[in-house]
């Protein structure tokens, strides 16, 4: 039963470009992408605010789902669509703040002990990595794989889902033949020769989501 402790998104979040910059999000939500994340490292709150504010901004002007990656108090002040937040995040963290300030809340995980502790704070989807080797960010655990996918995917049957880590488009049928709901993926469309062109594959295999919740 998906009953989550914040606001629900679609079952279908479907391409989700997790990017470093407003440029690419501003090219990314007129290219018609409609999920999307602000994924900025190591930077203070000060340094990321007017990228984030910016951000969020044309998040609302293309009435997308912007999810603000870490920086959870910047996106309350400026009122996000959605926070997402890994694992190590989940202790440090405010959730009553975000739960109060109606965000939507992703988190991490990348074995079944992790989506226990997903499950125990009703988020509003939960994401499911690394599924292939990945270059863009380095990881601590294995690659689970297709076939350890699809058995978290049956195990979530009803929450909103999204896989992530070495997606790229060849490998898109086969995620999504798992069931989950959405893809997220980073050098699969800002490393690509033609990123226009990713972006329309993808999304012409993936969807732009379904309606808001
Ligand atoms: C959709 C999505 N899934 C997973 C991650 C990874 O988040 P996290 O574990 O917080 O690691 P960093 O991205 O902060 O390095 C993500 N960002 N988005
Ligand atoms: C940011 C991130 N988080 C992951 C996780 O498994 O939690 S994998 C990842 C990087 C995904 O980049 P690419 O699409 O280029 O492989
Ligand atoms: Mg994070």
């Amino acid at each position: 039963m998906y009953q989550p402790d914040f606001p629900a998104v679609p079952h279908r979040l479907g391409l989700y470009p997790v990017v470093d910059s407003v440029e690419w999000i501003a090219r990314l939500l007129e290219a018609g992408v409609r999920t999307i994340q602000l994924r900025i490292k190591d930077k203070s709150d000060d340094e990321v605010e007017a990228d984030v504010t910016a951000a969020i901004a044309l998040g609302r002007r293309y009435r997308a789902r912007l999810f603000i990656n870490d920086y959870w108090q910047l996106a309350i002040k400026h009122q996000a669509y959605g926070v997402h937040l890994g694992q190590e995040d989940l202790g440090t963290t405010d959730l009553d703040a975000i739960r109060q300030a109606g965000l939507r809340l992703g988190v991490s995980t990348h074995d079944d002990m992790e989506i226990d502790v997903a499950l125990a704070v009703k988020p509003s989807y939960i994401a499911l990595g690394h599924v292939f080797p990945t270059q863009t960010k380095q990881m601590p655990s294995s690659p689970q794989g297709l076939a350890q996918l699809a058995v978290h995917i049956a195990r979530l049957k009803n929450y909103p889902t999204v896989a992530i880590g070495g997606i790229s488009l060849d490998r898109t049928p086969a995620v999504l033949a798992t069931g989950v709901g959405s893809i997220a993926v980073v050098s699969a469309i800002t490393q690509a020769p033609d990123w226009h062109m990713a972006t329309a594959q993808l999304l012409e295999m993936a969807g732009a989501g379904d309606e808001r919740s």
